[in-house]
Parts: C-alpha cells; structure tokens; sequence
C-alpha cells in the first residue's frame, strides 16, 4: 500500500439543533485503500460522509485533499476534485433511462447541433457500465423498471465515472454508505471486485456499513465511532467482528445471537396457507402452511419469487392461480388495507420509501398501525400514543431527542427502528418481516431478534426474509428455499437442527 495521504479531516464538529452528531472526529485515508467505517446507529458516520461530500458544512474542523485544504461546497465541487459518494437512499431519476442519468448535468457533451446524439450517449453508458462489470445492464432501460440491485450497480458506475473524469492525474474517494444493503451475495463480489480494481489503480474508498464481516473483508483499515466521537482505529489483521462489536457498542455481546434458548415450537394451529398459489411470471405451484408462534424463513437470491409471494399475502397483488387460506377462509386480497384487515403487516424492504412517513414524528409514526388500539370513540388519545413510543424508543434504543422530532431528522438505522416499532405495536399476528435488521447496528439487531423471538412467543408468525442466510437459519423454525419461480426445498430448522448454509446454497442456485 503506498503511503502518501490522499484525504485528511481533523477535529470534524456537527450540530444539528442541539443534538451534537459530530465531536472532533479525525480520519485520514491513504492512496490506494479502502478505509471501512464502523459504529452503531446514530454514531456520526453519515454526517462526516455529507460534509466530505459538501451536502452540509461542518460546525469547525478542517479537510485536506492531497495536502490542500479542501471544503466543497455542494457535491458537484467534491466531484470536481473527484471525490465522488453513493448515497444510502438511492438517488436515480427512476423515469429515466440509465443512460440519461449515467450523464444527467453532462448531457452538453452529447449535442449536436442543438439536439442529443442518443446512440452516442448509449455507446458511451454501455462502455462505462462494462467497466465497472455490468456490461449485462441496458443502458436504455428506465430506471423505474430495473431492481434495486441494479439500480445500486448504476449508481456506483455513476460515481466511479464522474469523479474519474474530474481526475486524470490525481486520485479519486470514492465514499461508499451502506452500498451492500440491497444487494445479494454475487453482486457484493462484484462490488468487491469492483473496489479492489480502483484500489489498485491507487483510487481510495471510504466503506460505511454494518455488515462487519463486509468491513473486514473488503477494508485495510477501520475506524469505529461512537456517540459522535472516534473510538479507535486500527489495521484490518488486528480487528475480528468482536473488536468492532465492542468498541461500538461499549460492551461484548453477551447474549446468543439468535436467542435460541428462546425459540419455540410453533403451534399446530395453521394461521395461513398457500396451496398451488402462483403468479404469472413470478412463480408458480408454491405451496406451504404457516402455523400459529412459527418464524418460517424464505431463502432464494434476487428473482427466485420470494419477494413478490409475499407481495401476494400483504394485498399489493393479486395471484393468478391457485388459492391462499388465511385463517380458515380462503381470500383474495387487492389492497393492503385488506391484509392489513386480516391481521397480517409487512416491513417494505425499501423501508425508506415505504415504511415510514418521513414529515411525521417518531410517535405518529409508531402510532400508525395501531391507532385503532389507541383511540377511545373514534378519538386517538394523545396520551397513549406519547406511552407507546416513550416505551419502544427505550426499548429499541432509537437515538432521538425525543417522541416528537420528526422522523426525516432520525439516522437511516434509527429510522429503521422506528418502523420495526410500528410492527411490534401493531396488532397484527401475521407479520412479513422483509429484511427487518437491514442497515441495523449489531446491538439493535440482536434486541430485535430477541423482540421477534417475544413475538412468536406470544403467539404471532413471521415470515422472516433475512437480510442473511445466517440470519433466516439461525432465527427460523423452518425454510422454504426458492429458484426461479419454484419451491425447491423445506427443511427443518429446529434448535438442536439448524441446515446448513451448503445444504440451503446447493437448492437456491
Ligand atoms: N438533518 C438532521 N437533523 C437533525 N439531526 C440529525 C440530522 N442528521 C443527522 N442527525 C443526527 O445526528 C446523529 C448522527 O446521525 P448519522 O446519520 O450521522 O448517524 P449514522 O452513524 O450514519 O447512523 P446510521 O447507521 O443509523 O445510518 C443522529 O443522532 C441523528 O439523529
């Protein structure tokens, strides 16, 4: 690795409204290496990020860029010294194509005589797509149409492309935050590829994540923070997952991950079955029963049809054959509200778009799918919403300055609690988590294996697509495994018989 510094920040403070995100953090990253950044959730990591972008200024502190103080003042700037940043929340125009915004703000170079040369922009998407590894996307497809692995793949062949055009002669950051998070196994190979290929050119990367096995993979260095301050760093050969763990969390994980001593067996009472259920296109003759205090795991990559079963049983569609039984009595559902109805909830993978109503506070949102359980004659009491979030931001450790601040004001993970809180309080007793501990720290994430445990417990089912296979066989009872369309296996998954991940890997691909 060589040595010379390309990027500097020292004594980084942030504020925002008396919360103080940021307290004197330092980070410097060297050519040619992938810094990995680490902390739990509300610990600073993306403030830093937006201020070495120029999104937001930092309250004091200082950045260096190959020696020169370096303040951008808006992101186009960073670029322009080739620092470039794929953002948590996907920053696409979905309405246009990939090419379009692959160049969107550069379309100039493309004019000819007043109008775009459209097959010269194509040509030139289709050549820096193939140069970051994804020669299989079609830059004229819209965004809209494309998933969001995909449409995180563009982001990254984005970002790569603008900050390696700004610098020809020197080296580029590339920060990346969270950019695993929607992606499955071949594509964070990819990812990874694509990260060693630019560190080799002596290009850096600035990796945010929660995923610590990724950070250890993938970086030469870590820095951990914590409450807003730096609290260590150190060279990959001297951190393991329980380092990090406890230099973020302040403590060792002390409990079993997965709560298997809390894991029950379900009940025989079947609460929902799919029987011959299929959707043209998406998947075909699946069938399976969900039973009363069960944690039934789906595993299958991107495209084996689990997603979008489970599009079927929460009334965002309608399946084309055979029939679902929820509770006794064969249904149909063509809207939400209508699954909503029958008692079965669902956490949206995009939580960010979906899950949440940004503009509303931490307790409206909690509130929301329970008002019901909160009113007295059609009134919603004031008083018990206000109990139930005080409740569940102790309980889900949600770093706020309080139940009223709005949700927009939260970090993306404390965002994500909220809305795990919401499906906790909720009265439903179905519940489809997908992707529940996406973006969670590892501190939360073990608090809401142990709340889902609590749960079934109590004797509601889950329908749990893990963010990992680790996680859908550690937390399961059972798994139903699923390739293109088709069930391909079920097995057991009992405490003292967990599959493993081969046996799980060998049906799904
Ligand atoms: N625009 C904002 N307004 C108010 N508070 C904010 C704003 N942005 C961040 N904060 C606060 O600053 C702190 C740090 O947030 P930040 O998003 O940097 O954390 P993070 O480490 O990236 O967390 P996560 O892992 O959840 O994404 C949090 O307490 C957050 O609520």
């Amino acid at each position: 690795m060589s040595k010379n510094i390309l990027f500097s920040a020292k004594n980084i403070v942030k504020s925002f409204h008396g919360t103080q995100a940021l307290k004197e953090v330092d980070l410097d990253v060297y050519e040619g290496e992938v810094v990995g950044l680490v902390g739990e959730n509300g610990a600073g990591k993306s403030t830093l990020m937006k201020i070495i972008i120029g999104v937001q200024p930092q309250g004091s502190g200082e950045m260096y860029l190959r020696g020169k103080p370096f303040q951008p003042h808006d992101p186009l700037e960073a670029n322009a010294e080739g620092i470039g940043m794929v953002y948590q929340e996907q920053s696409l125009i979905t309405t246009l194509s990939v090419g379009q915004n692959l160049f969107f703000g550069h379309e100039k170079e493309f004019m000819q005589m007043g109008i775009v040369n459209w097959k010269k922009m194509y040509a030139e998407a289709a050549a820096v797509l193939s140069e970051v590894g994804c020669e299989d996307i079609n830059p004229r497809k819209k965004v809209i149409d494309l998933n969001f692995a995909t449409r995180q793949m563009v982001e990254i062949a984005k970002v790569v492309n603008v900050t390696k055009e700004a610098s020809t002669d020197g080296k580029c950051l590339i920060l990346l935050d969270e950019p695993t998070s929607v992606l499955n196994e071949t594509e964070v190979k990819r990812l990874f590829q694509e990260i060693r290929k630019l560190t080799a050119k002596g290009h850096s990367v600035i990796f945010v994540s929660h995923r610590l096995d990724e950070v250890l993979e993938i970086s030469d260095r870590i820095y951990v923070y914590k409450d807003g301050e730096n609290a260590g760093n150190m060279n990959v050969a001297d951190a393991t997952e329980a380092i990090l763990y406890e230099r973020m969390v302040g403590h060792e994980t002390n409990s079993e991950y997965y709560h298997l001593d809390k894991q029950v067996i379900p009940k025989e009472e079947v609460v929902l079955e799919a029987k011959d259920l299929g959707c043209r296109g998406k998947f075909k003759h699946v069938n399976f029963q969900l039973h009363k205090g069960e944690i039934l795991g789906f595993c299958g990559v991107v495209g084996s049809g689990k997603e979008e079963i489970c599009s079927v049983f929460c009334g965002d569609e309608s399946p084309d054959f055979g029939e679902l039984i929820v509770k006794g009595r064969k249904t149909k559902y063509s809207a939400p509200y209508q699954a909503l109805n029958d008692g079965i909830l669902m956490i949206p993978m995009e939580r960010m778009v979906e899950g949440v109503i940004r503009g509303l506070s931490v307790e409206d949102n909690i509130a929301l799918s329970n008002a019901g359980r909160l009113s007295k004659r059609g009134m919603i009491s004031r008083k018990r919403v206000s109990e139930q979030a005080v409740e569940w931001i102790r309980r889900l450790r949600i770093k706020t300055s309080g139940k009223e601040e709005l949700v927009i004001q939260l970090s993306g993970g404390n965002q994500q609690k909220v809305v795990f809180a919401r499906v906790l309080a909720s009265e439903s007793d179905v519940v489809i988590l997908n992707h529940p501990t996406r973006g969670v720290d590892v501190g939360a994430k073990e608090e809401i294996y142990g709340l889902i445990r609590d749960m079934v417990a109590e004797g509601k089912s889950v329908i749990l697509l893990g963010d990992t296979l680790d996680e859908c066989i550690g937390m399961s009872n059972r798994v139903l495994i699923m390739r293109d369309g088709l069930v391909t296996g079920e097995l057991d998954a009992a405490v003292d018989a967990k599959p493993s991940q081969v046996s799980i890997i060998s049906m799904m691909v």
